[in-house]
């Protein structure tokens, strides 16, 4: 896979209209995310407008609920006919694994490939001390990120979002067929805003990330074509 379609771009944007000019504007992308922003504004259009650009999909819901609540909004989730979803960890092991069932029931009725279903393992916009003094958690950030990865692969679910920052260990002992998706990600170029464990594109690939996710430093830039391109650029130099 070239380097270039290892990154998602995040379509944080408030209207399909907005969406639409920077699928336009970014020919070259070819894996876009529709997260809860776009997805409240304007529902599941938006993923017809990407499929009729011949685009990939990730449907990033992030759903934290009971169990029968995710199996459901997995299940029409799924026969949307997208290629990655979101689950929180935290739902825990029964609701995971009943998700997993799900996606293949919703996408076998709905006849199309069902999506890979991965978890999010701690948000990237957690620092060490909000996890240690805020959420009350008596571990590092990277022992809590494995335990959840694990609970995820435990369950049989496709693969993980992690932060770059905990990617080379769990690519580590997760293996190669366990999928690692990282947002947080940011070019020495960008402004962090509210992410906090962050690494740069080439460091990320480096530690054995399979995707990239970035919004704001490409969709905010001024000119997001010329900031796609210096990532593009920076993702070049890595050795296969
Ligand atoms: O699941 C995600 O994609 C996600 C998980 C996470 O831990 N952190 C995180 O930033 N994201 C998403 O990744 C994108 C990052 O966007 P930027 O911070 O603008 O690059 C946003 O759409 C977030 O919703």
């Amino acid at each position: 896979m070239s380097k270039a379609n290892q990154i998602i771009v995040a379509l944080d944007v408030p209207d399909k209209e907005r969406a639409i000019t920077l699928i336009k504007q970014l020919p070259s992308v070819t894996f876009w995310k529709v997260g809860l922003e776009l997805f409240v504004s304007c529902g599941p259009v938006i993923l017809e407008i990407l499929k009729s650009h011949n685009k990939k999909i990730f449907l990033d819901l992030k759903f934290h609920d009971i169990p029968n609540t995710v199996i459901g909004a997995c299940r029409t989730a799924a026969g949307y006919g997208i290629d990655l979803l979101t689950i929180h960890s935290t739902v825990g092991k029964d609701a995971l694994k009943a998700a997993k069932d799900s996606i293949n029931e919703g996408a076998t009725t709905a006849n199309v490939q069902p999506p890979k279903l991965i978890a999010v393992s701690l948000l990237t916009s957690i620092s060490a001390s909000q996890l240690a003094f805020e959420l009350k958690i008596p571990l590092e950030v990277p022992e809590y990120s494995l335990h959840m990865v694990l609970m995820a692969k435990q369950a049989e679910l496709d693969g993980a979002v992690c932060s770059p920052q905990e990617v080379a260990q769990l690519r580590d002992i997760c293996g190669k067929d366990f999928l690692l998706v990282c947002p947080g990600i940011r070019p020495n170029w960008a402004a962090r805003g509210d992410q906090k464990r962050t690494l740069t594109p080439f460091q990320t690939i480096q530690a054995g990330a399979d995707y990239l996710v970035i919004g704001r430093p490409i969709t905010a830039a001024i000119e997001p074509e010329v900031a796609w391109q210096k990532v593009c650029q920076e993702l070049s130099s890595i050795v296969p």
